[in-house]
């Protein structure tokens, strides 16, 4: 039996963890936390889940969490996660951090672009990059994880297949997503009112997105050129899902197949990611629900660029779904237990 707690259990990555975990006869959940539910049974929150759980949200008390758990999800807003980790050192507890505040590795840049200091910087060599189908080995072993955030995951799982290739040109990246409004998270704001969002859509944050500097720092990983990414992120009036497209210049005429036989190369084996048959396109009903991620790629002869289309369900791939895909790895289990999960459609 694995032990697990959940801290932020009441939003929507934590509770997309819950909806994945509670079925599983080798899951035992520990503690659930919450600031403003303590004392509240799960159950009255998530009337869904009745008869499933027993147990009400408590506050976060670090001796009795870390000690009692065998893994902790941090599902909290960023700035959190360091002192949870620097805690969890005292104990025998694997954290897996939902949160951005492990992903980057220049201190300087997480200062910049988060606005809190990084306090755990002595952690940063220890914890593991958890885009899953990239770094199994690492993670086998991490005890402490960085899970990638979701639109990153939807742009390296569609462009690292050539990310190493002679012929495209690393700086000509471009990189266009749309996102469900459950990427925001469970706080009200104004800009996240139905009366906004229904009928609407937007860019935002069009030159300075925070994952733009951890999207070109894991494709650097696979480039010996230098890598520059133009990233520009929409807010779609759905509840789930990244449809992402990505262009980019190719340098040489190069055939479409031998462009695709890369993906096919990398993706072949793997249960989550997949590469469209030729003429299939992508849509977001064929991924919600799931820990699926649908590539497509195609080579536009006239301009002379690869279009890479990516859609994935941004709370399950894109978050809770390869939180557990690494979890299962982390504890020797199969990587797919718990996730085979068909999606709904229409
Ligand atoms: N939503 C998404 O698609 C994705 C989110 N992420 C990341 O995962 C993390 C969680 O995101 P998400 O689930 O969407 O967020 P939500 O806003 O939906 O939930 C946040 C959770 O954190 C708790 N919380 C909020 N403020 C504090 C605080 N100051 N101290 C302690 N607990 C607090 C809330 O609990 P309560 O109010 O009950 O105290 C709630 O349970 C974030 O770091 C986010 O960047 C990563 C990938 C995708
Ligand atoms: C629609 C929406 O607002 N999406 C969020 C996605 C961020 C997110 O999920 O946070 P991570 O950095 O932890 O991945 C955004 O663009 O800020």
């Amino acid at each position: 039996m694995i032990k697990v707690s959940i801290l932020g259990a009441t939003g929507y990555t934590g509770s997309e963890l819950l909806r994945l975990l509670i079925l599983r006869s080798d899951i035992e959940f520990k503690y659930l936390t919450s600031t403003r539910l303590v004392g509240r049974a799960v159950t009255d929150y998530y009337p869904h889940l009745k008869n499933l759980s027993s147990l009400a949200f408590t506050e976060y008390e670090a001796e009795k969490v870390l000690a009692e758990s065998d893994v902790v999800f941090v599902c909290l807003p960023h700035g959190h996660a360091m002192t949870i980790a620097k805690q969890a050192k005292q104990y025998p507890v694997k954290v897996i951090d939902l949160s951005p505040d492990f992903r980057l590795d220049d201190v300087a840049v997480y200062e910049e672009y988060y606005e809190v200091n990084q306090t755990a910087s002595d952690l940063l060599p220890s914890a593991v990059y958890g885009l899953t189908e990239y770094n199994r080995e690492q993670i086998q072993s991490a005890d402490l994880l960085a899970n990638p955030g979701c639109f990153v995951t939807s742009a390296l799982l569609g462009l690292l297949p050539v990310m190493g290739s002679a012929h495209i040109n690393p700086k000509s990246i471009i990189i266009d997503a749309k996102s469900g409004v459950s990427g925001a998270g469970k706080s009200a704001t104004v800009a996240n009112l139905f009366a906004e969002l229904q009928g609407n859509f937007k860019a935002y944050n069009v030159l300075r997105h925070r994952h733009i500097p951890e999207i070109e720092q894991e494709l650097q990983k696979f480039s010996l050129d230098p890598v520059q990414v133009q990233f520009t992120p929409h807010l779609l009036p759905i509840e789930r899902g990244i449809f992402t497209t990505i262009y980019i210049d190719l340098k040489e005429d190069v055939s479409e197949a031998e462009l695709r036989e890369l993906f096919q190369q990398q993706y072949v084996n793997e249960k989550f990611v997949h590469l469209l048959d030729k003429g299939q396109l992508p849509e977001m009903k064929m991924i919600r629900g799931t820990n699926n991620c649908l590539v497509q790629v195609q080579v536009d002869k006239r301009t002379h660029r690869l279009i890479i289309l990516v859609v994935l369900d941004n709370l399950i791939k894109g978050a809770s779904g390869q939180a557990i895909q690494n979890m299962n790895l982390m504890f020797g289990l199969d990587e797919q237990k718990g996730l085979n999960l068909m999606p709904l459609t229409p």
